[in-house]
């Protein structure tokens, strides 16, 4: 895991990382700026010209030390822009404008009340405000982010769009740069993780500038990223020896009548994330279509349903394509008061606890909750942004012990202990119907294998995107859940065979 920091929390690790290693706070800077240049030479390969738009902190100040490594690489038109806008200015961006003058590049200093200068370039470069904002832009900072955006054919941000800050409620900075791409130092920014980003920045890279791992891990942070040694850790290899007993016995109560492929879905991810056995409880009007596709899956009766709580499978997932009605609403209620094995709720047995939330005083520490944000706003209230609904998910998972599953684009998987830990596989080839469906399938079969539930959850999100991302590579614009189902043995293959 890697630890995503709050501004406040990076700044800590700044200053841990110039007491404690043979680097100065100036030669950081340096380093910051050389690992910018380097993605931004390898994303705008014709030579762009370019517009360097400097505030007068440390943002600016790398603004200024790129502005000198571009015109050692050869960039021959490169126009720097100082915007003094006030008198402040930090010790590094002083040292930097010094030494920028020694160089033959074009300075414009932008003062408040002037005209702003013409956009010709192909890239602006936005070094205005960093990570140290701390208050929505107003003007004249405003007028200059809007005239750029308005004017510019890419903007190309250094850590941070202008104007957003890197945590919280981002619902009053209203003001931001609008940026191609984001070339961010050492971990992604809180604020890239939230659909409301979106509208700001495209793309966002980032770059390794060598700040003190251990210090960056040793602190006390929300959020966590998934990263493949996670997944390398976890997973268990299958043994020689080992038999379908050996990996465990998982039940999906799924489908209805006009939504059984949710069903169908969910069992065949099981399959092929490795349960030993999988059976799925249907109603007998989707038999035959089960036995036609799927004839490894078994069928359990609806009438049946007492058997889930006897012991006999080893994890249980409720929800796909079930239904919300009168009988199935009775049934659950009785379900979940029953002793039940590692449990996963989805999609209707999500709705069917929000209509009923006294259900959620019935769940068993370590159940996981798979919603979208629709299903996670019915359960636990209405967020108006999504900084509010994710920390609501941490508050939620602590209080109630359960591991909620907040999916989108970025999943959250907020667990008991407080922790988020964020998955950054998966792609927008995956925006189609069914596959939170495979999902669940995945996360109960990793039960039904033993694997704890907060690292099935952690594991699952993982290879469910990894899968996606697979297909991606190989041209694929579009994924259908059933395609996604075949490339999960591939992900488990190539994460466990390395230990
Ligand atoms: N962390 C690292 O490891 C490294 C970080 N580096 C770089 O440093 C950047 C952070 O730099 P930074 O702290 O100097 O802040 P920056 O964003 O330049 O802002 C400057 C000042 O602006 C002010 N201000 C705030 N909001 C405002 C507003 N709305 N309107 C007007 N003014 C506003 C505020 O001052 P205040 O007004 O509060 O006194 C603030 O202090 C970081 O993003 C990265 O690029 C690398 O060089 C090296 C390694
Ligand atoms: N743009 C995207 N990028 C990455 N993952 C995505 C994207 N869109 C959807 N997904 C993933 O697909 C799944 C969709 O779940 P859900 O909305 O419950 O689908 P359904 O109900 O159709 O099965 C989630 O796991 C989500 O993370
Ligand atoms: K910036």
């Amino acid at each position: 895991m890697q630890n995503l920091l709050t501004a406040s929390q990076i700044r800590e690790v700044d200053a841990y990382t110039i007491i404690n290693e043979p680097v100065s706070s100036i030669d950081l800077m340096e380093r910051a700026a050389e690992a910018f240049v380097n993605k931004f030479v390898s994303l705008y390969t014709d030579r762009p010209s370019v517009i360097i738009c400097c505030g007068t902190g440390n943002n600016g100040g790398d603004g200024l030390a790129i502005a000198r490594l571009l015109f050692e690489r050869g960039y021959t038109n490169i126009v720097v822009w100082i915007v003094r806008y006030n008198n402040k200015k930090t010790d590094d961006f002083e040292v930097n404008y010094k030494r920028l003058l020694t160089y033959s590049i074009q300075v414009q200093e932008l003062f408040p009340a002037e005209q702003l200068p013409s956009i010709t370039a192909d890239v602006v470069i936005d070094a205005l405000f960093g990570s140290g904002l701390n208050k929505p832009l107003i003007d004249p900072w405003r007028s200059l982010v809007r005239y750029i955006n308005k004017e510019a054919k890419v903007v190309v941000s250094v850590d941070i769009p202008t104007g957003m800050p890197a945590e919280g409620n981002m619902e009053t900075f209203e003001n931001v740069i609008i940026a191609q791409d984001v070339i961010t130092f050492q971990a992604p920014k809180i604020s890239f993780l939230f659909p409301e980003s979106g509208k700001f920045l495209k793309r966002f890279h980032v770059v390794d500038i060598g700040l003190h791992q251990g210090f960056m891990a040793s602190l006390d942070t929300e959020f966590c990223s998934i990263m493949n040694d996670d997944i390398r850790s976890r997973l268990k290899v299958r043994e020689n020896f080992s038999h379908k007993g050996t990996y465990g016995h998982a039940c999906i109560l799924a489908g209805n009548e006009h939504t059984m492929g949710a069903a169908l879905l969910s069992a065949e991810a099981c399959l092929y994330t490795g349960a030993g056995l999988t059976t799925v409880c249907i109603p007998s009007s989707g038999l035959s279509a089960l036995n036609t596709r799927l004839p490894e899956v078994m069928a359990l009766d609806r009438s049946k349903l007492s058997e889930l709580g006897t012991g006999k499978y080893k994890s249980l997932g409720i929800g796909p394509g079930l239904g919300t009605g009168e009988e199935i609403r009775g049934c659950l209620s009785e379900l979940l008061a029953d002793d039940l094995p590692p449990l996963v709720l989805d999609a209707d047995a999500l709705n069917v606890v929000a209509a009923n939330k006294n259900l959620l005083t019935l769940l068993k520490a370590e159940t996981i909750l798979t919603p979208h944000m629709k299903e996670f706003d019915r359960l636990f209230g209405h967020s108006d942004h999504w900084w509010d609904r994710v920390i609501k998910a941490r508050t939620e998972a602590s209080r109630r012990k359960l591991i909620i599953v907040l999916k989108n684009r970025y999943t959250f998987v907020a667990l008991p202990d407080g922790k988020i830990w964020v998955n950054f596989t998966g792609n927008p080839a995956m925006a189609s119907g069914g596959m939170g469906d495979v999902l669940t399938g995945i996360l109960v079969a990793l039960l039904a294998q033993g694997y704890k539930a907060a690292d099935a959850a952690i594991l699952g999100v993982f290879i469910h995107g990894k899968a996606g991302d697979l297909l991606a590579a190989e041209g694929m614009g579009v994924i259908p859940a059933s395609c996604l189902i075949k490339k999960i043995p591939n992900v488990i293959e190539d994460f466990s065979s390395s230990i």
